[in-house]
């Protein structure tokens, strides 16, 4: 006999673009959400019957209402209120998930109408609202950082099939995917954003790096530092080798000059970091 497990459903990527004009100076906000709702959704699946389904048309349909009716200022606060709405408005919905990424635009030159794509990390978060509770998890992917020295990697574990050179000066560069768990909600999210991805750069420039784990450890302490609402921080950190190009055969050293930037395969360095008294984990890293 099957019987039916965890489930959830909702809008995927409803990409939303939302422009406030102030005269001639536009702002705007490039957002892509995502919603899941689960609850009393036993017959749907069992019976057909779609009684309890808010369709997924809605939830994006919701998501572009909401946009004009509230604006998008902190994508948290934005994420709140459509988990809020969702949790709140239907007895059999128990449960929503709203997952939200940012893409960044700059203004192009002093033209207050025109826009240009910013190389800026993504920015994200999750917000969940159960009916009573909400659980945030803010963070980033794609900050693509690279130091040209102060990174080491010897004293390794090795064996039949290892072949890796000792180094003591190295290019280590990564794309940083980091996300962060409130304890509890900061008067401003966009300042504790800009605090967490000052402290991810602040102490990957200025650690002394013996690995990439140590450098792993060492960002997620930095935010624990810079952040106090911030309780826990998981940060998943390719490392983006960089390998000395022999020149030999041409007639011409390298002495860390020339580098061949590989794409693939890469080590994937992933850890978390918390405090000793974290709370425990709502369903906010799902
Ligand atoms: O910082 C590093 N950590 C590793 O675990 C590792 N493994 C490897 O081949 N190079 C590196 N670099």
């Amino acid at each position: 006999m099957a019987v039916l497990g965890p489930n959830r459903y909702g809008k995927a990527e409803t990409r939303v673009v939302r422009v406030t004009r102030h005269g001639d100076a536009h702002r705007i906000k490039d957002l892509t959400v995502s919603t899941s709702l689960s609850g009393d959704m036993a017959e749907v699946h069992l019976s057909g019957d779609n009684s309890a389904v808010l369709p997924t048309d809605t939830q994006k349909n919701t998501v572009f209402a909401f946009a004009k009716k509230h604006g998008v200022g902190a994508i948290e606060d934005f994420a709140l209120l459509l988990a809020r709405h969702f949790a709140d408005a239907r007895p059999a919905i128990h449960h929503a998930r709203v997952a939200v990424e940012e893409h960044a635009w700059e203004r192009n030159g002093a033209f207050g109408h025109s826009f240009v794509r910013s190389g800026r990390e993504v920015r994200t978060c999750v917000a969940h609202h159960d009916g009573t509770r909400s659980w945030m998890v803010s963070g980033l992917r794609d900050l693509v950082v690279l130091n040209t020295t102060n990174s080491e990697f010897w004293g390794f574990a090795r064996d039949e099939y290892t072949t890796l050179p000792e180094t003591r000066d190295r290019v280590l560069a990564t794309a940083v995917d980091a996300a962060w768990r409130h304890a509890e909600a900061p008067q401003d999210w966009d300042k504790t954003y800009e605090n967490a991805r000052g402290a991810l750069l602040a102490a990957f420039a200025d650690t002394y790096s013996l690995s990439l784990q140590q450098t792993l450890y060492a960002m997620g302490t930095r935010v624990l530092a810079e952040c106090p609402g911030v309780c826990e921080v998981r940060l998943s950190l390719p490392n983006k080798h960089h390998f000395l190009v022999d020149l030999a055969p041409f007639g011409l050293d390298n002495d860390g000059e020339v580098f061949f930037a590989a794409d693939r395969p890469y080590g994937l360095i992933e850890g978390t970091v918390l405090r000793e008294d974290a709370p425990a984990a709502g369903p906010a890293w799902e």
